[in-house]
């Protein structure tokens, strides 16, 4: 790796957690960033940035349950596939996981909409730059469940 590269600090590494909560009807959970914020009206996977000293999984389990008040434990999720992005600010790392068991229904506690698709609706939602590649990797991975 080049120095220039590495030295960039416009590029700092910001790491979030996400998650693809699916239902056995093979349906899967986005959700909709809420007006005011960065990306807004951009359909995502549920998640957020994960706190300094804090485990991928332990922010992700937390961000669930403050996001959707759903309780999933850790050896309900598992590494799917994850993202890597250059946004104009930082540079999006993003593990996403894969949750097939929660506790709870899945309710909008932060103003955000939320919608149940199928990996091949996916298509048909504007979502982050960064997500484009999972809409496609998604279905393939999901297949092989
Ligand atoms: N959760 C999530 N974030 C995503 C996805 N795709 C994507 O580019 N992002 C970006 C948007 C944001 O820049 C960042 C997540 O930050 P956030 O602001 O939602 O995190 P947070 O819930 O911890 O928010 P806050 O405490 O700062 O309000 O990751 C995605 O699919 N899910």
């Amino acid at each position: 790796m080049n120095n220039d590269l590495r030295e960039d600090s416009t590029h700092k590494i910001l790491l979030v957690s996400a998650c693809v909560l699916l239902k056995p009807d093979g349906t899967v959970l986005i959700a909709k960033r809420p007006e005011g914020r960065p990306l807004a009206g951009l359909w995502e996977f549920p998640g957020g940035k994960v706190d300094e000293g804090e485990a991928p999984e332990t922010a992700l389990l937390r961000e669930l349950s403050e996001e959707l008040g759903v309780r999933v434990v850790e050896d309900d999720i598992e590494p799917l596939t994850f993202v890597s992005h250059a946004y104009e600010a930082f540079h999006l790392l993003m593990p996403v996981y894969l949750c097939r068991r929660w506790d709870g229904e899945a309710q909008a506690l932060e103003g955000q909409e939320l919608a149940w698709v199928r990996p091949e609706e996916l298509s048909g939602f504007d979502m982050p730059p960064a997500d484009e590649p999972l809409k496609t990797t998604l279905r393939g991975l999901l297949d092989r469940l």
